[in-house]
């Protein structure tokens, strides 16, 4: 079949920039992104994107209204769809059985059942959502059930796409994951998906594998990698104790090709959308099927992220001669990485919390992320400022929780002239030279090295 027609259902921070990609490399192909949210739908028929993701609009703006829409209405579009990605959330479960490890498949099955119930032809249902393994067998059962005259292929395709690089990851993908059945219509299916990826990724980075191994593939991805970050955290850990710096341990090991220099870098924890709640629905997996010593190795990781953020907030304690009480406390930063405004399980969130629970009088600045800030930290006592230096006049500490470029080039001079004495720096993410603010006066606590104090 040639794909003319593909439907997302979805417009999030995976629906929308894959599906603006696919748009702008496939002309020939009408990409239509639902969401049953009305005002990201209309936010992404404007230039005010839902999300902030660098060059996105550049794409959007290619293809929308040429071959790209966005609709509310699910119906309609299910309707004349060859092809369905289903790319909503999978939160973790915060209810009944599994909550706080389980993935929650809520939405998912929802999907299946709306796909069921409008579609008026055969069609491919892909799995663009992160999902535990054997999802897809659940989704042919639901999609399969009843009175529908027509045949459903699920395919497994999980997104690996990062935060902050979404569309060069898109655009210049590392591979693309195609699980499908081992058998006739399974095969066709992949092939008409390898076809659409092949407008712009070379065949050698297609990598087609059964359904169970794309599922179970993408959730390891993320626990490889949250796993470096722990590692890393820890070993930061012991320098701190040690007078190691991390920065040389890092680079020593990285030049091992074995070990290699990617996600190495020490920081207050990782945080966003997928790494714990991947982790966490990986582990919940391996319970369920008996396999106890697996799941608490994996469990270690997200146990020892926990303990990265607690751990900075308790150095930030300890330092301050025991008390934050009534000191005046800047965050730098508050979205979970740089060139962002997501700030989904974002450490700044637990570290603030945490501040503002010790009667710090906490402020919070960020260049994207204030807007989502303002909800994550309802209710609480906390000044939100777009201004770094506003936000620092006055502070009795600056800790910096999101490496933004901006913050590298910040003026530390005028900071510390506005700031009480003594004035602390807890660099969470390493991006300052510690020599150089401890000479304009400051004391300096950055990860996994020694701190410069007087
Ligand atoms: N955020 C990332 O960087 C990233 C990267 C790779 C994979 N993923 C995975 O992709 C999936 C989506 O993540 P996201 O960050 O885009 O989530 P998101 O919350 O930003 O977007 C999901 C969207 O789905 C919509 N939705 C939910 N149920 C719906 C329904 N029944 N009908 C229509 N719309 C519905 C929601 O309104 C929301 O706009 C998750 O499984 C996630 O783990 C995320
Ligand atoms: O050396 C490092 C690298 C990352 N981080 C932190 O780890 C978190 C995750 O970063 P990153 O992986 O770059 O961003 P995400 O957008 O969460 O992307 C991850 O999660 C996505 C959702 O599943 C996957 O698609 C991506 O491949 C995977 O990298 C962030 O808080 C980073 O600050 C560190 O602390 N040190």
């Amino acid at each position: 079949m040639s794909i003319k027609e593909i439907v997302c259902i979805g417009a999030g921070y995976v629906g929308g920039p894959t599906m603006s990609v696919i748009a702008e490399k496939c002309p020939h192909i009408n990409v239509t992104v639902v969401d049953l949210n009305e005002d990201r739908i209309k936010a992404w028929q404007t230039d005010d994107l839902p999300i902030y993701e660098p060059e996105l609009l550049d794409v959007v703006k290619v293809a929308r209204g040429r071959n790209l829409f966005f609709s509310t209405e699910i119906e309609k579009n299910i309707a004349k769809a060859d092809v369905v990605f289903v790319s909503v959330n999978t939160p973790t479960k915060t209810f009944g059985k599994g909550a706080g490890v389980a993935a929650n498949l809520e939405f998912i099955g929802k999907c299946a059942r709306s796909i069921r119930k409008y579609a008026k032809r055969d069609l491919i249902v892909v799995e663009k959502s992160t999902l535990p393994v054997r999802t897809a067998e659940a989704l042919e059962k639901i999609l399969h059930s009843g009175e529908s005259d027509y045949h459903f292929e699920v395919l497994s395709n999980p997104e690996f796409l990062a935060e902050g690089t979404a569309i060069n990851d898109l655009q210049n993908p590392d591979r693309v994951l195609i699980g499908g059945r081992e058998n006739e219509t399974g095969q066709k299916a992949i092939a008409d998906l390898v076809e659409i990826y092949s407008n712009w990724v070379s065949p050698e980075k297609i990598l087609t594998t059964n359904t169970w191994s794309s599922e179970l593939s993408k959730l390891v991805a993320n626990a490889f990698l949250a796993q470096r970050v722990s590692s890393i955290n820890s070993i930061s850990a012991l320098c701190e104790k040690t007078e190691a710096d991390i920065t040389e341990v890092s680079k020593a090991i990285s030049m091992d090709s074995r070990i290699g220099a990617k996600f190495l870098n020490a920081s207050v924890g990782f945080g966003g959308s997928c790494f714990k709640k991947d982790i966490l629905n990986l582990v919940y997996i391996c319970r369920h099927y008996g396999l106890n010593e697996v799941a608490d190795y994996w469990d270690q990781v997200v146990i020892m992220n926990d303990y990265q953020q607690t751990r900075f907030v308790d150095k930030i304690i300890a330092t301050m001669f025991n008390t934050v009480s009534d000191k005046k406390i800047t965050a730098l930063g508050f979205a979970f990485k740089a060139n962002t405004g997501d700030t989904r399980e974002s450490p700044a969130i637990i570290i603030v919390k945490q501040l503002v629970e010790e009667r710090a009088r906490v402020y919070v600045s960020d260049p994207k992320a204030l807007k989502q800030a303002k909800h994550d930290l309802d209710g609480l006592d906390v000044v939100l400022e777009e201004d770094p230096y506003e936000a620092c006049k006055g502070a009795d500490a600056v800790c910096i929780l999101t490496e933004w470029q901006a913050y590298k080039d910040l003026d530390y001079k005028k900071i510390y002239a506005n700031m009480n004495k003594p004035a602390f720096i807890f660099d969470g993410r390493n991006i300052i030279n510690p020599q150089e603010l401890y000479e304009i006066g400051f004391n300096v606590y950055p990860i996994g090295k020694a701190a410069l104090e007087r």
